[in-house]
């Protein structure tokens, strides 16, 4: 990595670790140049073929039905320590980034997990937040999105409801556009898919505090 680069890439970090830090969250457009996004779909569009995703959120009978109301997506988890090959400038920027925040903003991650997601057309993921009462260890949620010429008519977008200090809200609509990193504290921010009108790909995943032992 050249010097410049490595001077853009902590200017990139700075901005995201004072968004964080004052609001939540922080958008980081261009995370994956357009030759990065298309050789990772290309990992996706293969590993769909071979039958390697699953209904997200999966139970069984009854369970499975409810589910389906709330999120219908498909995903595969990465093995982070061991990556496909065209996700490697993705893992390697992002723990980059991840040393900088804990530098920065004392986060403390050491872990993460991370899956595709496609969501096919007529796929969405209801409000929800990506915490579970019995397990805190999600700090960041950090979504890569890989959907060339995006755009409001594909649908698709993420709505953020982010709380004012008087309890009201406030809604902000991000479009999953190619390259694209969205990072939110997990524990802190509401956020639903709106229903997407043509296959809508991400690398999502959350930036945790602790392994997660059980
Ligand atoms: O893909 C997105 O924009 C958000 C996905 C999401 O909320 C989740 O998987 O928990
Ligand atoms: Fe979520």
């Amino acid at each position: 990595m050249t010097k410049t680069i490595a001077l853009l890439q902590e200017a990139t970090y700075e901005q995201a670790s004072i968004e964080i830090a004052e609001r939540g969250y922080s958008i980081i457009d261009g995370f994956l140049s357009p030759v990065e996004v298309s050789q990772i779909l290309n990992t996706i569009h293969a590993e769909e073929a071979e039958g390697a995703f699953n209904p997200a959120g999966i139970g069984q009978g009854a369970d499975f039905q409810r589910n389906q109301k709330i999120r219908r997506d498909e995903i595969r988890w990465i093995d982070h320590n061991d990556p496909p090959v065209s996700c490697l400038p993705y893992f390697e920027r992002l723990q980059n980034m991840i040393r900088y925040l804990n530098r920065t903003c004392y986060l403390g991650i050491r872990d993460m997990e991370m899956h595709f997601a496609v969501y096919q057309p007529g796929g969405f993921y209801k409000r929800h937040l990506d915490v579970f009462h019995r397990t805190q260890s999600r700090k960041l949620s950090a979504i890569c999105y890989l959907n060339p010429e995006w755009t409001a008519a594909d649908g698709g977008a993420l709505k953020l409801y982010l709380p004012n200090e008087d309890g009201t809200e406030e809604t902000l609509t991000v479009l999953p556009e190619a390259g694209r990193l969205m990072l939110f504290e997990s524990h802190a921010i509401e956020h639903e898919v709106e229903v997407a009108h043509r296959e809508r790909c991400s690398i999502t995943g959350w930036l945790k505090d602790e392994t997660q032992l059980f």
